[in-house]
């Protein structure tokens, strides 16, 4: 480890304004983690935010918030990539190529804005078919997930090889959601049919060392999903 990687990881220059069960903000865990920050953890409640983090984040009030050194970071994805940057030194998070940096970050965009958003709203469809075709359209995008798994990780255990990069980062955070989604709906997402490799990769993810100790259970998530449900 740098010198100056010592130097910031001094716990208090790093804080994380967060709540346990979301999974932008595990991202930002997970991060840590793999470069061995320590941190502060503000669990935050949403339904009566902090001041600091209204200050934080003016413009979304949104978890998380990664403040280093006094100075506030928002959007998971973006600190994720900021804590490779600052903590060079541990294990890297993005590829080191340029066209496999945009490669990741490109399906990074399609499960924040694609992939997540249609597994979010199996939860609110009405109507049997609609529950259905949204399923379906979940299990084709993981299929998708699977295949660019099979070329990023190169015969490796993690999209990012050897070690958990972005791609892993930005998927496995979902992980507890998609199997509550899958315990209420009686489905599953992930399967030895549809995606054997992910199937594997998911089960390898939580088990890492960076990962197992934040990963919420999924039965303390299928609790809280059940009072989301009833407010
Ligand atoms: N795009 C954001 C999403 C963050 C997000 O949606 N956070 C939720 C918790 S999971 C939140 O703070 N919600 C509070 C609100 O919307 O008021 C990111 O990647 O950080």
């Amino acid at each position: 480890m740098h010198i100056s990687d010592m130097l910031v990881t001094m716990k208090s220059e790093v804080k994380l304004l967060g709540a346990w069960p979301s999974p932008y903000v595990l991202r930002v865990r997970i991060a840590l983690n793999m470069k061995s920050v320590k941190y502060d953890f503000h669990e935050e409640k949403l339904s009566s935010k902090s001041q600091l983090l209204l200050q934080s984040n003016p413009i979304y009030k949104k978890i998380p918030v990664l403040i280093h050194k006094d100075k506030p970071l928002c959007e998971s994805l973006i600190i994720v990539q900021y804590v490779d940057d600052v903590w060079l030194s541990a294990s890297p998070i993005l590829p080191s190529d340029p066209y496999d940096r945009a490669i990741a970050r490109f399906w990074t965009v399609y499960i924040d804005q694609t992939l997540y958003p249609t597994m979010r709203s199996i939860r609110g469809a009405s109507e049997e078919d609609e529950k259905k075709r949204l399923i379906e359209e979940v299990r084709k995008g993981l299929a998708m997930l699977e295949d660019v798994f099979k070329d990023s990780s190169k015969g490796k255990g993690f999209y990012g090889g050897d070690q958990i990069g972005l791609l892993d980062i930005a998927l496995g955070s979902f992980l507890g959601w998609l199997r509550v989604v899958e315990i209420i709906n009686g489905v599953k997402l992930l399967d030895q049919n549809n995606t054997p490799e992910l199937l594997k990769w998911a089960e390898r993810f939580c088990a890492h060392s960076a990962v197992k100790d934040v990963m919420p259970e999924t039965g303390r998530l299928l609790e809280f999903s059940k009072t989301l449900a009833k407010g």
